[in-house]
């Protein structure tokens, strides 16, 4: 991407719309949607059925064939034809083709889902036949247990709209109406791990930390519809992140870029001297909450034309964590196409009061970890709940959320993935 002119380099020079100074949480989460509506959809591909779970259909799901898509015997017996008692003729089981069409009178024995011949009124159930020989006999009414070709679904009809998340349910008719693939929406993440002191395996020895923010992305973006697709690292040098961040956004394919540290305002930390290199637009430069102050929300593109998005988060992993939720899983989320599932999805309360005693920030939104009894009434804080531990919020199913001045005893919630 265009990179600044040597001589402007550190300098200001002409930079985009930067926020000055924190944003308040709500704003951040807010910017981050526009952002995600804004920097348009991510780009739909084709993905095999095996590997479109948890994608987002780009397109209404089509019936490629009816349900059922022949007409269809819905219980084993016998496929009878005209008024009874009825003369057996044959046998017709499920992955035969057509058989030949049955006169009045006639009767063929049949399997649960084999294709009923041309001219069969009813299938009677073994349950209710009367077998003799080489007749049978049983009441039947016209139509009975049997599966009319397209009478759940017509072939052709838009069974589900776009937008809708590809569960494993929505794979399963999604074979049921034919389909090997799916076009679907899923924004694709590039991270980059900054710290000389972060290593990616092993027990850590002294002034070395295990990299706790890497194993966390790739499920909070696939809980938002994304994918994490590669996981880059590094060094604490100006050069090394500057180089390493031109590269994940020049790939075609990575619609976000998220930088874990480097975020503060330490020697070490070359965040925004990068993006300022890369004459990035920053829309977010720290935000008003406890934990998860250092966040920032950039982009490589013009103000009316957002380009490559690029999410900073603290180094700090419960910072990190509170960071993803303001800012990145409900970008991801808009560039998906879907809702924020933050919001914690149909049912799941939004505010309820909070037990024991949280004391709100002077300035700052604190998000606090707390368990939800179980029938959702009222929360908890878990604790262990400083920037530099993931123990609480690894035990807790939301983070409370306390502005300013809150008195309580409600709290909103932001869910974690479950
Ligand atoms: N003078 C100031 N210092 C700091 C401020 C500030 O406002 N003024 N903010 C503090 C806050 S709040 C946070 S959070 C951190 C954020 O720092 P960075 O984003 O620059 O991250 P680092 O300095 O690289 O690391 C901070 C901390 O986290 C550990 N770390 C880093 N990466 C990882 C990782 N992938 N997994 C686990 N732990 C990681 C690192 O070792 C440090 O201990 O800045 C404060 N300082
Ligand atoms: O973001 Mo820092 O403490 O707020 O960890």
């Amino acid at each position: 991407m265009r990179r600044r002119e040597a001589a402007g380099r550190g300098r200001g020079g002409e930079r985009g719309p930067r926020a000055r100074g924190p944003v308040p949480w709500q704003e951040a989460r807010a910017a981050a949607r526009w952002l995600g509506g804004r920097a348009g959809a991510a780009v739909p591909s084709r993905e095999p059925l095996a590997g479109a779970l948890g994608a987002t259909l780009a397109e209404d799901l089509l019936a490629l064939v009816g349900i059922p898509s022949y007409d269809a015997a819905a219980m084993d017996g016998y496929a009878v034809a005209g008024a009874g008692p009825w003369a057996v003729v044959g046998r017709v089981l499920a992955g035969e083709g057509p058989s030949a069409p049955l006169g009045s009178g006639q009767a063929v024995e049949i399997a649960t889902g084999a294709v009923v011949p041309e001219g069969t009124l009813a299938v009677l159930p073994y349950e209710a036949a009367h077998r003799g020989g080489g007749t049978v006999a049983g009441e039947v009414q016209p139509g009975r247990h049997v599966r009319r070709c397209g009478e759940d679904t017509e072939a052709g009809a838009a069974v589900l709209a776009a937008g809708t998340v590809v569960t494993p349910t929505v794979l399963g008719l999604a074979a049921s109406l034919g389909h090997d693939a799916l076009t679907v929406r899923r924004p694709r993440v590039t991270v980059l791990v900054t710290g000389d002191e972060v290593t990616a395996s092993g027990v850590p020895g002294p002034g070395v930390v295990r990299d706790a923010i890497g194993p966390m992305l790739p499920g909070l973006a696939a809980w938002a519809g994304a994918r994490v697709d590669r996981i880059d690292r590094a060094a604490d040098s100006a050069a090394e992140l500057v180089a390493a961040l031109d590269a994940a956004v020049s790939r075609p394919e990575t619609g976000v870029v998220v930088v874990c540290g480097a975020s503060s305002r330490g020697p070490a930390d070359h965040l925004r001297a990068a993006l300022d290199e890369l004459t990035a637009t920053v829309l977010v430069d720290s935000v008003a909450c406890r934990p998860g102050h250092p966040q920032l929300l950039a982009h490589t593109g013009r103000p009316e034309r957002p380009g490559t998005v690029i999410a900073g988060l603290p180094g700090n992993p419960n910072a990190a964590l509170v960071a993803g939720l303001t800012l990145l899983v409900p970008l991801l989320a808009a560039l998906a196409g879907r809702p924020d599932p933050a919001a914690g999805g149909p049912g799941a309360p939004r505010r309820i009061p909070l037990d024991g005693g949280v004391r709100p920030h002077a300035v700052d939104t604190r998000l606090v970890p707390v368990r939800v009894g179980a029938d959702g009434r009222r929360a908890e804080p878990v604790g262990h709940d400083r920037p530099g531990t993931l123990r609480g919020a690894a035990g807790a199913d939301a983070f409370a959320v306390i502005p300013p001045g809150w008195a309580g005893p409600d709290a909103e919630l932001l869910w974690l993935p479950r």
